[in-house]
């Protein structure tokens, strides 16, 4: 067999050797001619799995190890005969971490407190529905979109996307990229989502690049409409638009889900799918020897800080966007480079917290959020 991988899965060496001829290439790099005669390709989101790359290959079984398959063209795939699989919610709770950061960082930025504040949560599967957690426990007002759930388990916990426009102070998208269909999501936010707000509210898109029309989110900085603004995903990823780019509050090079933990799930889950397919008898591989960061004990003195101060200051020991924001900023035209090169990122989890001088109640919160003592 012949496995073609994404050089830039970490964790994936020695995996498959036992079964094959394994060849690792740059995601731009895989092209027709390399895959033409390929089992399996393991990919990324800078692979685009269409009838250009795939027709004519013997490619049988496309894994990407990622949440988001935007990039995999599952019709043709369906109709040429391709199996394909994504890697569902394996960086969910880095994309959880990095609305975290963001949000303690905006609200020390723009002087708010966030409890009491209304998010709207559009898009609740494995990112929005953690996001949505994390936002109770800190005392946010929680309004959560997602209408193909709401057809599915009724319209108790939902609310529409207009009710979110009138509503909220802060908006988080968490929305695949569908480009046609009933919930499209291609410029969900456009110049007439823009037109609507009521409350001049802060955007954040994590999700994927295409889902907020680039011109219209400018117009809305200019004339207002919104707040501030938190990008990962861009149009037009990696050119993308510096003219925007100078306007974001918090700008970063698609990264949120770029903890360790997170590529680790996706590597994990891409092996354990390609052996279930081609009965490679390693159905529970795992990624292993997934580094640390130089500190995973973090030392709170809750003395004279409020809760919300103590919470932030636990959440941004772990990870803190503005790193990321310098580092794209400095040379935007790092973009890839950047997603490349990132550092040792770890989840809630990892980390121990030494407390003093920390109420019970908020000790409590810490430990829902996910982490130890
Ligand atoms: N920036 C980054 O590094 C990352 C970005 N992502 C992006 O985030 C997206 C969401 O990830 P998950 O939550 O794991 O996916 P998911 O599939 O678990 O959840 C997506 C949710 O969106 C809902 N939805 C679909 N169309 C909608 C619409 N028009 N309006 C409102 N809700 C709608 C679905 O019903 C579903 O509940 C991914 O598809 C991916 O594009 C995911 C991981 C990392
Ligand atoms: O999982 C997703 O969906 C993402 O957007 C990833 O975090 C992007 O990962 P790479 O394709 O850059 O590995």
């Amino acid at each position: 067999m012949k496995f073609i991988i994404d050089d830039k899965i970490p964790y994936i060496e020695g995996a498959l050797e036992p079964f094959g001829e394994v060849v690792y290439l740059p995601g731009s790099k895989t092209t027709a001619k390399i895959v033409k005669d390929a089992d399996a390709i393991v990919t990324r989101t800078r692979t685009i799995c269409n009838e250009q790359l795939l027709n004519g290959s013997s490619v049988k079984f496309i894994a990407t190890a990622t949440i988001g398959f935007d990039h995999i063209d599952t019709n043709y795939c369906d109709q040429a005969g391709i199996k394909w699989t994504n890697a569902p919610g394996c960086n969910s709770k880095s994309v959880e971490q990095y609305i975290a950061s963001a949000l303690f960082v905006l609200a020390k930025k723009h002087k708010f407190k966030l409890k009491g504040k209304t998010i709207g949560i559009v898009g609740v599967g494995q990112v929005g529905s953690k996001v949505a957690r994390l936002c109770e426990i800190i005392g946010m007002k929680v309004l959560l979109n997602d209408p193909p759930r709401e057809r599915s388990e009724g319209p108790d916990q939902f609310v529409s996307l207009e009710e979110i426009k009138q509503q909220a102070d802060i908006i988080t998208l968490h929305v695949p990229l569908n480009m046609t269909g009933e919930d499209a999501t291609y410029h969900l936010a456009d110049a007439v989502f823009f037109n609507s707000l009521a409350k001049k509210p802060i955007l954040i898109n994590s999700c994927r690049g295409e889902v907020v029309d680039a011109a219209a989110v400018k117009t809305a900085l200019d004339k207002q409409q919104i707040s501030g603004l938190v990008l990962d995903c861009w149009e037009n990823e990696p050119d993308i638009d510096l003219e925007l780019l100078d306007k974001c509050d918090l700008a970063t090079p698609h990264i949120a889900g770029y903890s360790k933990d997170g590529k680790a799930n996706g590597t994990s889950m891409s092996i354990q799918a390609i052996s279930r397919f081609f009965k490679l008898g390693i159905d529970n591989w795992q990624a292993r020897e997934v580094e640390l960061p130089a500190q995973t004990v973090i030392r709170l003195d809750g003395l004279n800080g409020s809760e919300e101060e103590i919470i932030g200051n636990a959440i941004l020991a772990t990870y803190d966007i503005r790193d990321d924001d310098r580092a794209l900023r400095n040379d935007p035209a790092q973009f890839e480079k950047l997603r490349g090169d990132y550092p040792v990122r770890r989840e809630f989890p990892v980390f121990t917290i030494k407390a003093e001088n920390v109420p019970t109640d908020v000790l409590g919160k810490l430990r829902e959020i996910g982490f130890n003592f």
